[in-house]
């Protein structure tokens, strides 16, 4: 199933999925921010997120996942307009729907690539253009991963997520996102690490397919955060057996500080048998199957 991968109209924007194909914590900065070397790829399936005129109310949320979420001045899409004021000055009256479709705390940023919508929305209403150095700074001032949404194309990023290079030869690959419903907290996860000065990522294979890099992937790249995300929710470890265990599966892992799997299957036929079959098995997950990456 796919689902919310449809061009926005205009002043609406998409806020798609961010997967973290390899994470290396290479070291960390005095603020205690943790340095990253990243692969990165984003997905067909996302929120989305609108700019109403004379809206009743500044953020309306809808979706699957928009009960429970925040709707004040904290929900990062209110927060990422109070950025671009900050330096834009007053904004004319204006409100945002979002549809939530991503799980909260789910290592998939979400509510990064919801802000970066938002950036790019009041952007383009205030012809302000992407890669002004203050909207950059907005978004890095967000959040560590709210830059590379604003991207949001294959990457590879390092730094705290803020120094970023496009991956145009990124290839299409068919996936399965599984989420075992458990919000994971990002800062919990960093605080548990064992180690915090991995090697950096290899060199990538020039132009690779999608079994080629699933290959690559598995043999010498990992997700730091994956140990100490199992720590805080165990039921991650039992995720990527469904997924790894399922039929055509080339690589199961965890993205970002979890607790949403991926798995890397051989083509989008497998990736749906999948989806649906731990859908079956586990009717209280979050599983989609989805495309993702490309250049
Ligand atoms: C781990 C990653 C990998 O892409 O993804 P998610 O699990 O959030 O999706 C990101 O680095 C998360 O980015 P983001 O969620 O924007 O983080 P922020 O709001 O800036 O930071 C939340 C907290 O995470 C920790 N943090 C975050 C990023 C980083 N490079 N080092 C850190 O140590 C810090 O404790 C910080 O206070
Ligand atoms: N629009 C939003 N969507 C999701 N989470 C949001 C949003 N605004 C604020 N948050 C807060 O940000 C935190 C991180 O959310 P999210 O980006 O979904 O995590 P992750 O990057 O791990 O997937 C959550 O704890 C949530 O309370």
């Amino acid at each position: 199933m796919t689902d919310g991968g449809s061009a926005p109209a205009a002043g609406a924007g998409f806020a798609a999925a961010k997967i973290n194909l390899a994470l290396h914590v290479t070291g960390r900065r005095a603020d205690g921010y943790h340095e990253l070397d990243s692969l990165v790829v984003f997905a067909e399936i996302g929120d989305s997120l609108a700019l109403v005129d004379e809206a009743p109310a500044a953020l309306a949320i809808d979706g699957p996942f928009g009960s429970g979420l925040d709707d004040g001045p904290d929900n990062l899409v209110l927060r990422a307009r109070d950025a671009v004021a900050a330096f834009a000055g007053p904004l004319p009256p204006l409100g945002f729907r979002l549809t939530k479709r991503l799980p909260v705390a789910s290592g998939i940023g979400g509510g990064s690539a919801d802000a970066a919508a938002a950036l790019r929305l009041l952007a383009g209403r205030l012809a302000i253009p992407l890669d002004d150095p203050r909207l950059t700074a907005a978004a890095q001032r967000l959040g560590a991963d709210v830059p590379m949404c604003l991207l949001s194309r294959s990457l590879h990023a390092s730094g705290i997520g803020e120094r970023i290079v496009p991956w145009p030869e990124a290839p299409r690959l068919a996936m399965v996102l599984a989420n075992p419903g458990v919000g994971v907290a990002t800062p919990a996860v960093f605080r548990r690490l064992a180690r915090r000065d991995g090697t950096p990522l290899p060199t990538l294979p020039p132009r690779p397919n999608a079994d080629r890099l699933a290959a690559f992937l598995r043999a010498e790249t990992r997700n730091d955060l994956e140990a100490p995300a199992i720590e805080e929710a165990p039921v991650i470890a039992e995720a990527l057996e469904r997924v790894g265990a399922a039929e055509g599966c080339r690589l199961a892992r965890m993205s970002g500080s979890g607790a949403t799997v991926f798995g890397i299957f051989a083509d989008s036929d497998a990736a749906d048998r999948a989806a649906q079959r731990i859908a079956t098995e586990r009717p209280d997950w979050w599983v989609v199957a989805t495309q993702a990456g490309g250049g």
